[in-house]
């Protein structure tokens, strides 16, 4: 397991502030410290980052969290957490998102996990590559096979436009798919540096929806009730050798 240190702060801060109270305190004694706690709080809302294999959710996720496309992606095991608190209208939250294995052999053993405490729900499609659009219904279908709540905010994605050479999914027909299952589209890129600001964007609207909507689990809680306040970015078995799975060398990334 790797842990790597992408997130910006903690949930619960504790500010310990000491203060002397001098009327009470005789000349030859140690003045009397009064410690006051204050504690705040931060919501944490989970958010689970779902498509094909190959699609771009760990560059999306990990272009979110530290600000740029990384060097070198692999095929994702399981689940890879990423974290990073924003102020949404003078609120800290944590958006924690769960950037989950595209390939069927790889999430296996994670599944149950993922569709647990859910509070919004991102689909990347590849603009490329059709085939990675016509999952969608599958994806959305997996999401009802395991009871996500229908009333939870959920996005579509088109990722790679930076590629526009190779545009293979029409927006239009895109436009219609997200229309009929009451989500809004977007058409991004995760490399292009450019399209930073509208990667920022697309979380921002997420963030702001899921501060105005009422969870039906608690956001400062995740997981079963685990407190998740200091958890920060956790790579699960990131390469496949390290779970004795036999990597896929035809889907080993490019970047
Ligand atoms: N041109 C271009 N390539 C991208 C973009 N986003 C991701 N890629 C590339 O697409 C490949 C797959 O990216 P990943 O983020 O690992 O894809 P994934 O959906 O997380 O894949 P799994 O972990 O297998 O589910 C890598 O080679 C990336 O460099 C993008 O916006 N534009």
């Amino acid at each position: 397991m790797k842990v790597e240190n992408l997130s910006s702060s903690h949930v619960t801060d504790s500010d310990k502030t000491s203060k002397v109270d001098e009327k009470d305190a005789p000349a030859n004694a140690s003045p009397k410290v009064t410690v006051i706690e204050k504690q705040t709080q931060r919501r944490i809302f989970k958010i689970i980052v779902i498509g094909d294999s190959n699609v771009g959710k760990t560059c999306l996720t990990y272009r979110f969290c530290s600000g740029k496309f990384p060097d070198k992606t692999e095929a994702t095991i399981g689940v890879d957490f990423r974290e990073r608190t924003i102020d949404v209208d003078n609120e800290q939250i944590k958006l924690q998102l769960w950037d989950t294995a595209g390939q069927e052999r790889f999430r296996k053993s994670m599944v149950q996990h993922y569709y647990r405490n859910v509070h919004a729900v991102v689909f990347v499609y590849d603009v490329t590559k059709v085939s990675s659009f016509e999952s969608m219904p599958g994806w959305i279908e997996e999401c009802d096979r395991h009871n996500l709540n229908k009333e939870i905010p959920r996005i579509l994605v088109g990722n790679k436009c930076d590629m526009s050479n190779r545009v293979a999914v029409n927006t239009n027909m895109a436009q219609k798919f997200a229309d009929s299952h009451n989500m809004p589209l977007f058409e991004t890129s995760a490399k292009d540096d450019e399209k930073a600001n509208h990667v920022e964007a697309i979380f921002m609207t997420l963030a702001h929806k899921l501060k105005n909507s009422k969870p039906m689990m608690s956001p400062y809680m995740s997981t079963r009730g685990r407190d998740l306040s200091n958890v920060q970015v956790v790579k699960v078995g990131k390469t496949a050798q390290g779970l004795g799975i036999e990597e896929n060398p035809d889907n080993k990334c490019a970047c």
